[in-house]
């Protein structure tokens, strides 16, 4: 499927920088997301013993209840989030309404190539002080397919190919950076990697996609 220019932005149509994802809005559900964001980091932060922990389950289960109370029917719900230019806002990568999301703030570059700055923290942890090898691949997974769209493309991952080179750190930034580098008809070969500051690949990827439109609900 060929994205359509006129709803997502794409190389040579759309400047240098341009933000591929939907970036954070000063809105209630962006505000309430982030404080959720906030909560996870802070209970693998917290004093297990000192933080009086039964009071803080009490109050979370409250606004659990309290949003499961407004939430209406999945099926309606879906409709809901796929409708609109497509472009998610509640993916678990770049999402600013998913919690799970760190968010992936994701840009194009002249260059035909997507970059995205993040700091991962705690919540994404694998080996100790590291980043959990399955959140790398998630995050390198999605972020192709950003780099498919502004390409031109679209699909679905076939194949994901995913060496890890070395620990990925958390609490500093890393780059990641995605292409497409070739298509055969249906088929879309896209790349990336994670690098730290001072370059040093982390993780790389080889990706297969192929072309197929997954119809929204409605
Ligand atoms: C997802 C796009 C959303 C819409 C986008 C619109 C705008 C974009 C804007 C922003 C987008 C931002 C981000 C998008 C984000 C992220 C991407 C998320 C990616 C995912 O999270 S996605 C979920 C995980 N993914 C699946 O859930 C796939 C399950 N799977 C299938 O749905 C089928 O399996 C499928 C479709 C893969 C193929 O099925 P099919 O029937 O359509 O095609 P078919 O079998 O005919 O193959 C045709 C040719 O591909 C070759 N081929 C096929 N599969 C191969 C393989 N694995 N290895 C090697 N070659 C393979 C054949 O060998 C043949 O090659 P040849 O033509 O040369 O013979």
């Amino acid at each position: 499927m060929r994205v359509d220019p006129s709803t997502h932005p794409t190389v040579g149509t759309a400047p240098d920088g341009t933000v591929l994802t939907s970036a954070p809005q000063d809105t209630a559900v962006d505000h309430a997301t982030a404080a959720a964001r906030r909560v996870v980091d802070a209970l693998l932060r917290t004093d297990r013993t000192n933080a009086n922990l039964e009071r803080v389950a009490e109050e979370l289960n409250s606004i659990a209840e309290h949003l499961e109370e407004h939430a209406p029917a999945v099926a309606e719900r879906l409709v809901d989030m796929w409708a609109g230019e497509g472009v998610t806002r509640h993916d678990p990568v770049t999402g600013p309404e998913n919690a799970i999301a760190p968010p992936l703030v994701v840009e194009g570059r002249e260059d035909g190539s997507v970059q995205s700055v993040v700091t991962l923290t705690m919540p994404y942890q694998g080996p100790p002080g590291h980043a959990h090898g399955g959140v790398s691949a998630l995050l390198l997974d999605h972020l192709l397919g950003v780099a498919n769209a502004w390409a031109g493309r679209s699909g679905a991952t076939a194949q994901l190919n995913v060496r890890y080179h070395r620990p990925t750190p958390l609490f500093e930034p890393l780059t990641l950076t995605g292409r497409l580098v070739a298509q055969d008809g249906r088929k879309i070969n896209t790349i990336g990697d994670i690098r730290t500051a001072d370059g040093t690949v982390c993780v790389s990827v080889e990706a297969l996609f192929v072309d197929k439109t997954v119809p929204r609900p409605r």
